[in-house]
């Protein structure tokens, strides 16, 4: 990094994880980061450590301090630690941030005042996971740098494009109106993708089905670019299983819980907290720990999160009338190569062949084709970088400022 080089933090707090990079700002773009750092481990059952690398060679992996706060609030002021140390020779000039819920007003990313942040609060019981630990992260760098701009970039914008239909729940219209609808998230994630893969494949524009297997996990359908379908909702509960989230679920299972007594605390900790992988293994949320496990409910976990991928891309290959592409990413869809083999294995009705050797190879550092010769779909493995697009809109609107 030169001294006095302008550029842009991206903050990406997940619910597992807070992953921060510093990206040179030039003009009204970006490019490579001049550093980066993850904080994972930060789910319920996690062990919390904080790997951080810059381009001029340091490498640091190590466990995350104990000390006063949950881990969010020790990871939070780590992050801060290290940007304080090695982003001091740039020069500042905005913070970037991934914020899951937008709700209906943000439908592109904005600079954040006040007024925006006291709306951004009333959604945090939307996704209580992720939403007020992005405010956190936001009124942390507010304090620590009150003079730049802080720019907030919405999960749910990039799902603004899909239907009126696809939005809507079957619920009488004033609940519609009050917005109680199907929001969609992981949309910095699959803006990435879309670029990505428009630089690699001439299918792009085509039906294409984009899998986030991260921690929370979606899958979107996208048609010449845009969002037309996705199988998160109203919160980031619906849809896939994810790692301690139950995805879609008979809403007739909480009429019962609350006939039983249980309060919307109850309710909220085990839908979000206790259930998905975590909750049917009785073991853990990360993938990896099932992996290594010969526990028959480690193995129970990993097939019904395969199954609900499977049954979602069919669902969501009938809201786009057919497929061509398939992309999968996030930590599992990056990383897992038997999930990928195991789910493609179930689309071939599809088209969908996989070639196990290069399945075998894309190991996430790199975008990767992993479907055979003879696919009429095809597979690809996608690195995400939200903070990238996070950092590439302040960028942009920092330009826009400029004028
Ligand atoms: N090598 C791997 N094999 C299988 N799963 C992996 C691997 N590396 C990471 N994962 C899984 O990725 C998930 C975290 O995904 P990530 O996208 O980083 O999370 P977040 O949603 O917090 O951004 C965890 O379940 C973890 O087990
Ligand atoms: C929306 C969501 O679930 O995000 P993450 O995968 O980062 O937890
Ligand atoms: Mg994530």
């Amino acid at each position: 990094m030169n001294n006095g080089q302008q550029a842009i933090i991206a903050v990406n707090v997940g619910s597992s994880s807070i992953k921060f990079a510093l990206y040179p700002f030039r003009g009204a773009t970006t490019g490579a980061a001049l550093l980066t750092g993850t904080i994972a481990g930060l789910e319920p059952d996690g062990q919390p450590c904080v790997a951080f690398s810059t381009d001029d060679g340091v490498n640091l992996s190590e466990t995350l301090a104990p000390g006063p706060g949950d881990s969010f609030e020790r990871a939070l002021a780590a992050m801060r630690a290290l940007l304080a140390r090695y982003a001091a020779p740039a020069r500042l000039m905005a913070v970037a941030h991934r914020i899951v819920h937008g709700g209906e007003r943000y439908a592109e990313s904005v600079v954040l005042d006040e007024a925006a942040m006291a709306y951004l609060r009333t959604l945090e019981p939307l996704a209580p996971l992720h939403q007020p630990h992005n405010l956190e992260g936001v009124e942390l760098f507010m304090r620590a740098f009150p003079e730049l701009p802080q720019v907030g970039c919405f999960d749910t914008s990039f799902h603004t494009t899909m239907d009126p239909l696809e939005q809507r729940f079957a619920l009488p219209q004033a609940m519609h109106r009050e917005g109680v609808r199907r929001y969609g998230f992981h949309g910095l994630s699959y803006r990435y993708l879309a670029a990505r893969l428009a630089e690699r494949s001439g299918r792009s524009g085509r039906k294409v089905l984009m899998a986030h297997l991260g921690n929370g996990a979606s899958v979107c359908a996208m048609h010449c670019g845009v969002s037309v379908a996705t199988s998160m909702g109203f919160s980031a509960l619906d849809g896939l299983m994810m790692g301690s989230r139950c995805g879609a679920l008979d809403p007739g299972v909480l009429l019962h819980l609350m006939r039983q007594g249980w309060d919307a605390d109850r309710i909220e900790k085990l839908l979000y907290r206790q259930s998905g992988l975590l909750g049917v293994s009785g073991l853990s949320a990360d993938m990896r720990t099932l992996r290594a496990s010969d526990q028959p409910e480690a193995r129970t976990a990993i097939d019904l999160f395969t199954h609900r991928l499977v049954r979602e891309c069919g669902a969501l290959t009938a809201c786009l009338g057919g497929l061509d592409l398939l992309a999968f990413t996030g930590g599992i869809g990056e990383h897992d190569a038997a999930l990928r083999l195991a789910a493609c294995e179930q689309l071939l009705y599809l088209g969908v062949r996989i070639d196990t050797g290069r399945n075998k190879a894309a190991d996430g550092s790199q975008i990767m084709a992993i479907h055979a010769d003879d696919s009429s779909v095809e597979i690809w493995v996608v690195p995400t970088d939200e903070g990238r697009v996070a950092a590439g809109d302040a960028a942009a609107l920092l330009a826009h400022m400029q004028i």
